[in-house]
């Protein structure tokens, strides 16, 4: 495959009306946008803007109606496959980059795993990240609400406040942004309304940074800005609101760390094991990984779920920094549960925990485990 390839993929998600079509819009009068392809699914009557229909003669393509969360996992496979016939066929001139919309309450885990999860796709597509959108008036009753909505805002690479216009209470404004930090720790958090959140703030989320021409693993996995929220945010909100919003504390972002190289069968095994035990519960998985056979290469993981991106190798380390970093969010998934796991695959056994063999043969043996 030439160099066009893999195509990075955007997915745009939020809640009903939280404004995507209408950020879709102004994205997409910049320049840079060309050759990109929106991938839109048209929610029964709901008018599409003036700017996509008439972009739609040029290749956009809308899916057909239905709620995208449960009707398209197969639909967008079939679309982001025709994209990739239409390009090799010569229908399509050139395709830089594609948008996925999703609808209002979807769960964006089943989109994600659809451009991931496919054996051909993954060759041709490469998912830049995830922009999600929260309504600075609704979002925190949404919030409430629905663990969609929660689960949105936990796998963001970006998130985006709109409406803030129209919110006049600042505190509430104020605690929304702490809510969200709370959820989602390492996630740039934009202003709609700011000039600067346009296409460079909200794509290229990926391990390639465009403006240094370097794979950038640590803004990749979010860790710094993750360790700098923490620190900041831990006084505001634990104790008044701990019960509070019950969905927001079923969701978990923590780094597994362990410092110098590691065989690929103990990761591979590690990871088939959470994966099989707890798949359903990882919402998103990034990492670095300092691997005992060819320690000179990171190897990089990626996944959604059960699903999991084929390994890729860095050439070489971006900086002095070695060793293993997995970056995981969860919902529901017993934190203690996977850190004893990962500390036994790596084996520094924590106190009272049982050796790797015994894990191995029977991973249910773990305290605190919980299916
Ligand atoms: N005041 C204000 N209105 C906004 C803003 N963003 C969007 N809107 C308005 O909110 C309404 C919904 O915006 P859309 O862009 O259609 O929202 P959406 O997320 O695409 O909606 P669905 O596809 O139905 O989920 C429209 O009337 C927009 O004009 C904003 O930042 N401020």
């Amino acid at each position: 495959m030439s160099e066009l390839y893999p195509i990075p993929v955007s997915v745009l998600t939020g809640f009903l009306g939280a404004g995507k079509t209408t950020l879709l819009n102004r994205l997409l009068k910049d320049a840079s946008l060309a050759d990109t392809a929106v991938i839109i699914n048209e929610f029964g009557d709901v008018a599409i803007d003036h700017l996509l229909v008439e972009q739609a003669s040029d290749g956009i393509i809308q899916l057909s109606d239905g709620c995208l969360c449960c009707t398209v996992r197969g639909e967008l496979v079939d679309t982001l496959a025709d994209l990739i016939d239409r390009l090799q066929t010569g229908k399509i001139a050139r395709l830089k980059r594609v948008i996925v919309e999703t609808t209002g309450l979807a769960d964006p885990a089943p989109v994600l795993q659809s451009i991931m999860g496919h054996p051909a796709l993954v060759q041709a597509f490469r998912l830049d990240g995830v922009i999600t959108l929260v309504d600075a008036v609704n979002g925190n009753a949404t919030l409430d609400a629905h663990v969609e909505a929660v689960k949105q805002v936990a796998v963001a690479d970006r998130i985006v406040i709109t409406k803030a216009d129209l919110q006049d209470d600042p505190e509430a404004l104020a605690a929304l942004h702490a809510r969200l930090r709370q959820i989602n720790p390492s996630a740039p958090l934009l202003d709609v309304t700011d000039e600067t959140t346009g296409v460079a703030a909200l794509f290229e989320c990926g391990l390639y940074d465009p403006t240094t021409k370097t794979a950038d693993v640590r803004r990749w996995l979010g860790e710094e800005a993750a360790h700098a929220a923490h620190h900041h945010g831990d006084h505001d909100h634990h104790h008044d609101r701990e019960h509070e919003h019950r969905h927001d504390d079923r969701v978990r972002a923590f780094t597994l760390v362990h410092d110098g190289p590691v065989p690929f069968s103990t990761i591979e095994m590690f990871l088939d094991l959470l994966r099989s035990t707890h798949g359903e519960k990882l919402l998103r998985l990034k990492g670095i990984i300092e691997i005992a056979e060819d320690p000179g290469r990171p190897l990089v993981v990626h996944g959604v779920q059960k699903i999991l991106h084929p390994p890729a190798r860095l050439p070489f380390w971006p900086d002095a920094v070695r060793g293993t970093r997995l970056v995981l969010i969860t919902l529901d998934m017993p934190e203690d549960y996977v850190r004893r796991l990962f500390a036994a695959f790596t084996n520094k056994p924590a106190i009272d925990t049982p050796d790797r063999a015994a894990l191995e043969d029977n991973p249910l043996a773990i305290a605190g485990m919980r299916r």
